[in-house]
């Protein structure tokens, strides 16, 4: 790769979807066009409804735009079949979601070693690693409990943990404090700041929220399909 490569590039997106009657259509991205440097954290803000999550599906590669282009770390995505945009994931991008979505039947230390399994490395091998992380989220002493024995900010920890564990250079956080009360959700944020400061990860912060998107360098607010100037947003 080379040096100075953009985590992301996104490049005039447009993504449509039909609309319940099967005549019309939805155009909910309409030339969306950014770019993101490794190491940036940049919050996707917008209303419900504004296309935060497709444009999230669409840069994860779940979805694919009807026009425009979308890179990750050098890779055009359209490019990549399906085999290989899983293993892209699975490497280089790490997911935290509003509903934590962790395994129930797996423990802590069983959640954090998935990401680790999945490419390649035994949970044995991936114990000094998981250790050490679980220091770092506060959670040494749940290593062995299970998802509903812990509160909700303790499961975005967990959560938070296996996004980062195997060490991608893109997470991808989708409404990462919706679920939480209004103290814990902002433990969670300055936690996620503590752990991106050091690091030449790249966070992409799905938000409605100007109080989440306060801790990112940079903020895109999507309106109508498109991005709009930043001093906008703080009109709702
Ligand atoms: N698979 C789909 N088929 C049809 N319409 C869809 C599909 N996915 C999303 N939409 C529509 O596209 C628009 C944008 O949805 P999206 O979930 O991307 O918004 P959002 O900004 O993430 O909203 P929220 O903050 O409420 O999660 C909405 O009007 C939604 O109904």
């Amino acid at each position: 790769m080379v040096p100075g490569t953009p985590a992301l590039r996104v490049h005039d997106v447009h993504k449509v979807y039909p609309e319940g009657d099967g005549k019309s259509e939805h155009r909910v991205l309409e030339g969306v066009s950014f770019d993101v440097a490794q190491g940036e954290c940049v919050a996707l803000l917008g209303r419900s409804g504004s296309g935060k999550s497709t444009l999230l599906n669409l840069l994860a590669g779940i979805d694919r735009p009807d026009q425009g282009s979308v890179e990750v770390m050098g890779q055009p995505l359209r490019r990549l079949g399906e085999p290989a945009l899983t293993l892209l994931r699975r490497r280089q991008i790490g997911f935290i979601y509003q509903f934590f979505n962790l395994i129930p039947t797996l423990s802590v230390t069983e959640n954090l070693a998935l990401p680790l399994e999945l490419n390649g490395t035994t949970l044995r091998r991936g114990l000094p690693r998981i250790h050490a992380l679980l220091e770092q989220l506060g959670l040494e002493r749940r290593a062995e409990a299970f998802p509903d024995q812990l509160s909700g900010g303790e499961q975005q920890r967990v959560a938070i943990g296996r996004a980062l564990i195997h060490e991608p250079a893109l997470v991808l956080a989708d409404e990462p404090t919706g679920n939480l009360d209004v103290e814990t959700g902002e433990q969670i944020l300055e936690l996620l700041s503590a752990l991106f400061a050091g690091r030449r990860q790249t966070l992409i912060l799905v938000t409605h929220s100007l109080t989440v998107s306060a801790i990112a360098d940079r903020v895109l607010t999507l309106e109508h399909g498109r991005l709009v100037a930043a001093d906008r947003s703080l009109a709702w």
